[in-house]
């Protein structure tokens, strides 16, 4: 298991070129098994998930072909070519599921191709319960018939194919949504889903389906419908920048006081972080690359809750936090989404940070300086939240269980090199 090694104190500057975004290539993955043609998809980050979304692809009967790099210097990302011929397993199996909750995403797509679709629940994870219910009830209103027994859920669609229909979603989620839309994409008739997520996610995964021939309207909006067709056509997508990497990134510039460019940054997708950055006192500036980062003066407090898009994203929680140990007051940060993403706090106290939980709740009261320490975490973002510490701490932290960071940032020691941060992985 590979650790990260951070010396702290460098100013980071110069470029970051941001990736493709995990959260939208995992979703485009699975729409692939939508169409007996080729969907061809670019911009897609070279990450741990996406090749456990390719597994399991592969296992359903898809071949994942890699056609090419992305960029011109340094290649980041990949074009993939994805196609679906037949799907000759419609099992999506424990040992590949447990690996990544996404594999969810391929339930909406199998049932309404095949009529039949098998996947091992996700169960809960680290950040939380994280139940599917949404999901199951979305495709019971088209019309499924769900089972759950021996770890499975199993989904059947009625005699003829599911139908289009109302979903009224009792809670924002972003998976259920993305699961709907795919299943309505091959429903007989129209789907209205309501209280659908706005994430720029699931508008990248709408004009995907939209390019594949799904007439789709009220992307972004929490009312989204669905004309279903017969089939899809094969389609060609570039998949959107990532706006959690880039986040993260900004927070490595403003958390040494240093001036990132973040290259290929949407910042149209990064409003409500920006606000809050803003806020803390960094300097915020859009440029035809993406945005420029900087900070100067003192970090100041600021008082924030997660929410669904457009509010502040809970993946961005942990740098958040991070960032607000070194701000000169106290910060209140509010996790309103998942009901277990503090791990990092106790980490955090290991380097000095001076944090009290209550609830959902933190209160980080900001210290002149954190120290290095061994620190691990127990998911993806905590541990960004660890290593963006680590940059601006005084001695050596080591970020243990690098796993979880590749799971979510495409080559993350290169890139912070190349802003000049002392980072080196190894073996632990
Ligand atoms: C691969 C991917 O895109 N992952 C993102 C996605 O996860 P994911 O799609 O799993 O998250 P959801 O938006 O579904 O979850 C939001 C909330 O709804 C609850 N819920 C969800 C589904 C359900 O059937 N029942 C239910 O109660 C969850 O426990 C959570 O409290 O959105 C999260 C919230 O922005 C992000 O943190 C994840 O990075
Ligand atoms: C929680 C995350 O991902 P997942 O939903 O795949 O666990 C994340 O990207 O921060």
């Amino acid at each position: 298991m590979d650790k990260l090694i951070v010396r702290g104190g460098q100013k980071l500057s110069g470029t970051v070129q941001i990736s493709g975004a995990k959260n939208a290539a995992l979703p485009l993955m699975a729409a692939s098994l939508l169409t007996d043609a080729r969907l061809r998809l670019s911009n897609l980050p070279r990450l741990a998930d996406l090749a456990t979304m390719g597994d399991l692809l592969n296992h359903h009967g898809a071949s994942v072909t890699i056609e090419g790099a992305m960029g011109n210097g340094r290649p980041y990302g990949r074009i993939l070519a994805l196609e679906a011929p037949h799907i000759t397993d419609t099992t999506a199996p424990y040992d590949i599921v447990r690996k990544m909750r996404a594999s969810i995403l391929v339930l909406g797509p199998i049932l309404a191709r095949e009529g039949l679709a098998r996947v091992s629940l996700p169960g809960g994870c680290a950040i939380g319960t994280r139940p599917i219910d949404l999901h199951l009830d979305g495709l019971k209103a088209l019309g499924a018939e769900i089972e759950l027994n021996e770890g499975y859920v199993t989904a059947r669609a009625p005699r003829g194919g599911l139908r289009g229909g109302r979903v009224a979603f009792s809670k924002i989620s972003v998976g259920a949504t993305e699961n709907l839309m795919m299943a309505a994409c091959l429903a007989n008739g129209e789907t209205v889903l309501e209280n659908a997520a706005c994430e720029p996610e699931i508008v990248d995964l709408g004009e995907c389906l939209k390019a594949m021939g799904a007439p789709i309207e009220g992307l972004g909006t929490p009312r989204i419908r669905i004309m279903g067709q017969a089939s899809l056509s094969g389609a060609t997508h570039r998949c959107m920048a990532d706006r959690i990497e880039a986040g993260s990134y900004a927070v490595a510039a403003a958390i040494t006081g240093g001036r990132v460019t973040l290259a290929g940054a949407e910042p149209a997708s990064m409003q409500a972080l920006c606000d809050i950055l803003k806020e803390a006192g960094v300097d915020i500036a859009e440029c035809d690359a993406g945005l420029i980062v900087s900070r100067e003066g003192p970090l100041r407090p600021v008082t924030c809750t997660t929410h669904p898009y457009p509010g502040f994203p809970t993946d961005m929680q942990a740098q958040l936090m991070a960032l607000m140990t070194l701000a000169e007051g106290e910060s209140v940060i509010t996790e309103a989404i998942f009901e277990n993403r503090f791990m990092h706090v106790q980490e955090l106290a290991r380097m000095g940070a001076d944090i009290s939980v209550s609830g959902s709740t933190a209160r980080i009261r900001g210290v002149g300086s954190l120290t290095g320490a061994p620190v691990m975490a127990t998911d993806l973002r905590a541990s960004m939240g660890l290593a963006l510490a680590g940059l601006a701490a005084r001695g050596v932290t080591e970020v243990h269980r690098l796993y979880h960071l590749d799971r979510g940032y495409e080559r993350l020691e290169e890139k912070l090199l190349g802003l000049g941060a002392d980072v080196a992985r190894v073996a632990a």
